[in-house]
């Protein structure tokens, strides 16, 4: 079955936009429920992010994504639909997500002003899974877990389609107002809706950026044992064989004597790490996850009856230089170190096994790089790969196989991921979990992640993890994680 959003019209006259809206009022009629209708027109915006901040308002879900290599920016608030899957809800969430989007696109009736594309003009899903797939199931007989759970929870399935939804690029910048036709709806109380909404957008308004804060406490999570120490188990269990490869997460605490400000954390994050993924995701609860991947678990793109795939494998890490000569002796140091090269290939392993799992056929060109970023250089192998399928909603079976990779997991993945979960000092919610987006065009972008922690309020929880395998140093690695919490600390003004 081939599901795309099933009709695009493009308007360049209001008749069209009219039998546009008429086709999903008839499409609610006959299945006696609501349908989805958008509308995307040319808009013009120098800074999204901006827009999300001084628009959105405090209730409303908000999403802001911005791949600045791959000159891309989506900013968008408010839901017309979403699913939140609590930890405890059981079923298969990625079924459950997969549902939603067939529920919801299959007879989603798209219109534009006729310059929009289709990447743009489609309906545009966003959201995150949490870590695990139910926290504390996979280790039930696992004493005093509950005790270690993140005060912070979120939802281990959040999906939703936006209210609104800018797209922008160097090229075009595209707004996408989204709206529920319902069985009994008139074309006129539709239009009317539209109207409201891009009115609401194009009004003037100003963000005013709250008082600066000042961070007042930081301080480590702490578990049933300190992090080192549990490194140091990881490693005796490694030398035993009961796993090869685990990563183990900190979570660090900041509290500042006013609210943080997400957005400007974020502006802080995109400005340092270009190369990365800026990310920022609010339930509309006040609690608001954010950050800047260098990390992709499932980048695709439908052709036909192909789906092309590409998925990094990011594991082996060192600094930076404060010099060029210094940087180019790291670089030099990482890319010959037989530890973090045995880290990495259990990465590259990971994800190529479970590709072919899926029947994908993995491009034979593979290479390994270094990946720098400000603060941190990694050892990064980008895999693609293409596989032959009719729906191409079977992404989320393939992010389902992938998650977590043993960059973020583990080696074998189950032991590992029970280590982790029995024995990180809190729960890792949406950290180093997929985050994204896909559209009925169907494309997306998943990224892992990390770099990243939660905002609530004046309390910020940030984590960072590293890699452990046979031979891994207990400090080498803690300084490591020190080096990967900079980034967040730096932008939430603690560094
Ligand atoms: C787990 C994290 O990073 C992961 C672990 C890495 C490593 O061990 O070298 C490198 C990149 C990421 O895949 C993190 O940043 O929190």
């Amino acid at each position: 079955m081939q599901l795309r959003q099933s009709i695009t019209y493009s308007h360049r006259d209001s008749k069209s936009l009219y039998d546009g809206i008429t086709r999903a009022i008839a499409n609610a009629q006959n299945v006696g429920a609501a349908v989805l209708f958008s509308y995307s027109q040319d808009w013009d915006c120098a800074n999204p992010l901006l827009l999300l901040a001084s628009k959105a308002d405090s209730q409303q879900p908000k999403f802001y994504w911005e791949e600045a290599n791959a000159d891309l920016i989506l900013a968008a608030a408010g839901t017309v639909a979403e699913i939140a899957i609590a930890n405890q809800d059981g079923g298969d969430r990625f079924d459950l997500a997969k549902k939603f989007i067939e529920n919801h696109l299959d007879l989603a009736i798209s219109a534009d002003d006729g310059n929009v594309n289709l990447s743009a003009s489609a309906i545009h899903v966003l959201g995150a899974f949490s870590f695990y797939e139910n926290t504390g199931d996979a280790c039930a007989d696992l004493p005093d877990f509950c005790e270690y759970r993140t005060e912070i929870e979120f939802p281990s399935l959040l999906f939703f389609i936006p209210r609104w939804l800018l797209r922008h690029s160097s090229s075009s910048c595209i707004l996408t107002i989204n709206d529920q036709i319902q069985p009994w709806d008139e074309v006129d109380a539709v239009l009317a809706r539209l109207e409201h909404w891009r009115s609401h957008l194009q009004a003037t308004s100003y963000y005013q950026s709250p008082t600066l804060h000042e961070i007042s406490q930081i301080k480590e999570v702490q578990g049933r044992q300190g992090w080192t120490e549990i490194v140091e188990r990881a490693l005796q269990l490694i030398h035993q064989g009961h796993f090869q490869k685990v990563v183990l997460a900190r979570a660090i605490d900041v509290l500042a004597n006013r609210a943080f400000d997400p957005f400007q954390i974020l502006h802080v994050l995109r400005c340092e790490y270009p190369e990365c993924i800026s990310f920022l995701l609010d339930c509309g609860m006040g609690k608001t996850f954010l950050g800047a991947t260098p990390e992709i678990v499932l980048q695709f793109k439908a052709q036909g009856d192909r789906l092309r795939l590409r998925s990094d494998a990011l594991a082996g890490s060192i600094g930076r230089g404060k010099t060029l000569q210094e940087d180019r002796l790291l670089a030099e140091q990482l890319l010959h170190s037989e530890k973090d090269r045995r880290e990495h290939q259990f990465v590259i392993r990971s994800i190529c096994d479970r590709l072919q799992t899926m029947g994908a056929n993995i491009d034979p060109q593979v290479n390994t790089k270094l990946l720098k970023l400000s603060n941190v250089q990694h050892l990064h192998t980008p895999i693609t790969a293409e596989i032959y399928n009719s729906n191409w909603l079977m992404i989320l079976d393939i992010l389902q196989q992938l998650h977590p990779t043993a960059a973020v997991g583990g080696v074998p993945r189950d032991r590992a991921v029970c280590f982790m979960q029995q024995w990180e000092a809190c729960d890792r919610g949406w950290y180093a979990a997929p985050i994204g987006w896909l559209n009925g065009n169907g494309e997306g972008t998943f990224g892992v992640g990390i770099r990243s922690g939660y905002i609530q309020g004046d309390r910020a929880r940030i984590f960072a993890g590293a890699g452990i395998v046979a031979n891994s140093q207990v400090e080498n690695e803690q300084s490591e994680t020190t080096i990967k919490f900079a980034a967040l600390l730096k932008a939430l003004g603690a560094l």
